[in-house]
């Protein structure tokens, strides 16, 4: 499989193991997650799902950022505390999710879980000459970064970059560009009971090193994949990778991998901006797989524009695969209730382009978008051939197996109920039904119609025979 990697600039081949180890930086838990966030977590969950569905145990790390300012001055400004507002919105989180099928990872971890392990990393990078105190009482540490010679990869910014971007001022600071690994309790924090004791008196954590640290936790170091949102390329992955380098030794990601905006209207979806659509309001009016689909159905490196009728589009042609689904498993049902199901293998040669190009489509630089255009061609091609009674019995299991196992990889349809084969006693109503329609006796085959509905099923007349799904 071939992915961009940010650090290097350009696609590369990806050496995976068996077991692959990924670290996604999740959402700041102070507010219900809009559908910018949910790009992320989309395209990080697909990849995970692609890289089980090859065969690979995927470790999956993604953290919750419960302790911030942005919390402690939502938790102050109501009167609560910093871990009652992060616990509410984790659990909102996680509802959205749940309604996206992202699927939860393997760990969770949250900040205010691992203050030791922090102040631990802390302490070392001062002890290894990567940081320094500074304060009072109650101390700031920052990290030196001239005292990392790699600073700035990641991002590729220049010095003269770097040394513009004026990142929490502060006179104490030795370099403009040093950033907080440990923040001096203030009196917000304090109230938000956002403080912890440390060696540097009561603070808490920046915002960089818990990724750090959590990473290493979960999955050693080096790891092989960090994803995340484009924006947290500077300065919060550039400084991430600076700590662990600075900790370890070593280069501390194999693959650096992230995904472009929302946007709307061709803006960045962001609180700032105050143009964001939370997930949920999108929920009220579509199902959630419909936002997921829409989500994959742009390039991940590119951006993906927001709107009533770019969502609409999507659920189209959704629609339009769920259709093809449910055609060919009407289609298998009947052939294994009433026999019959010869076919000209018509669909076999379907199947095998789906495979080969949703596969080439995802090995190349995870291209969704791609992916899906395969599905399309299959349904297309499909829906002819059933409709022409040229698929049988074999090659339309083989098509529905196929096509399904890669719908699921893209996370869609997952809870899909089979069409039942129907009991003898219903098999026979079914064949009274179709006398009665010969013999045009409509009222009794809407009787027998009536039957079924009671039993759970629809009934759709076709020039090839009934066929029937659930209710
Ligand atoms: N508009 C967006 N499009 C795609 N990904 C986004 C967008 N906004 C945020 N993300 C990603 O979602 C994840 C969680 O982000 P985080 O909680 O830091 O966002 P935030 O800063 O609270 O959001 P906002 O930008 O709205 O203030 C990150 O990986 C981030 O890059
Ligand atoms: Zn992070």
């Amino acid at each position: 499989m071939r992915l961009y990697n940010t650090l290097t600039k350009r696609e590369e081949e990806l050496k995976l193991d068996k077991t692959v180890r990924i670290y996604v930086c999740g959402i700041t838990a102070y507010d219900y997650s809009h559908i910018g966030h949910a790009r992320s977590a989309v395209i990080f969950d697909t990849f995970r799902r692609y890289l089980e569905w090859k065969g690979h145990e995927v470790i999956y790390v993604q953290n919750f950022t419960d302790v911030d300012d942005k919390i402690v001055r939502r938790a102050v400004a109501e009167n609560r505390t910093q871990k009652e507002v992060a616990e509410k919105f984790i659990a909102e989180y996680f509802k959205d999710m749940e309604a996206l099928n992202v699927r939860k990872a393997t760990y969770h971890p949250k900040v205010t879980e691992h203050i030791s392990d922090i102040i631990q990393a802390v302490s070392e990078l001062i002890k290894k000459g990567y940081a320094y105190e500074v304060g009072g009482e109650n101390k700031d540490v920052y990290f030196h970064v001239p005292s990392f010679s790699h600073y700035g990869e990641l991002s590729g910014m220049s010095l003269e970059e770097l040394n513009r971007h004026r990142i929490e001022p502060d006179e104490r600071k030795k370099d403009v560009k040093d950033f907080a690994l440990w923040k001096a309790a203030k009196e917000e924090d304090i109230k938000a009971k956002a403080v912890f004791d440390s060696p540097w008196g009561l603070g808490r954590p920046g915002w960089h090193i818990e990724c750090s640290v959590m990473a290493a936790k979960y999955l050693g170091i080096p790891f092989d994949i960090h994803g995340g949102g484009k924006d947290l390329i500077f300065p919060h992955h550039e400084n991430e990778r600076a700590q662990s380098y600075a900790l370890h030794g070593i280069e501390p990601v194999r693959y650096w991998i992230h995904n472009d905006f929302v946007t709307i209207k061709g803006e960045k979806m962001s609180k700032s901006l105050g143009n964001i659509v939370k997930i949920r309001d999108v929920l009220q009016k579509y199902n959630g797989e419909v936002l997921r689909y829409f989500l994959l159905s742009a390039h991940y490196r590119s951006p993906i524009d927001y709107s009533e009728e770019s969502i609409e589009r999507a659920e189209k042609a959704y629609s339009a695969l769920r259709n093809t689904l449910e055609l060919i498993d009407m289609e298998i049902a009947a052939f294994k209730t009433f026999g019959g199901g010869e076919g000209a293998g018509e669909l076999n040669d379907a199947t095998s382009n789906l495979s080969a190009n949703f596969i080439s489509a995802m090995e190349n630089d995870f291209n969704t978008p791609k992916a899906i255009a395969s599905l399309h061609e299959f349904s297309t091609r499909t829906n002819k051939a059933v409709n022409k009674g040229l698929a049988g019995l074999e090659e339309l299991e083989n098509a529905f197996e196929t096509f399904l196992s890669l719908c699921n990889v893209l996370g869609i349809f997952v809870d899909y109920q089979r069409v039942p084969v129907l009991s003898s006693e219903l098999a026979e109503l079914v064949k009274e039904r179709e006398e009665a329609r010969r013999e045009k006796n409509f009222e009794k085959a809407d009787r027998i119609r009536e039957k079924l509905r009671e039993r759970g099923y629809v009934l759709i007349d076709t020039p090839r025979g009934t066929r029937w799904k659930l209710v």
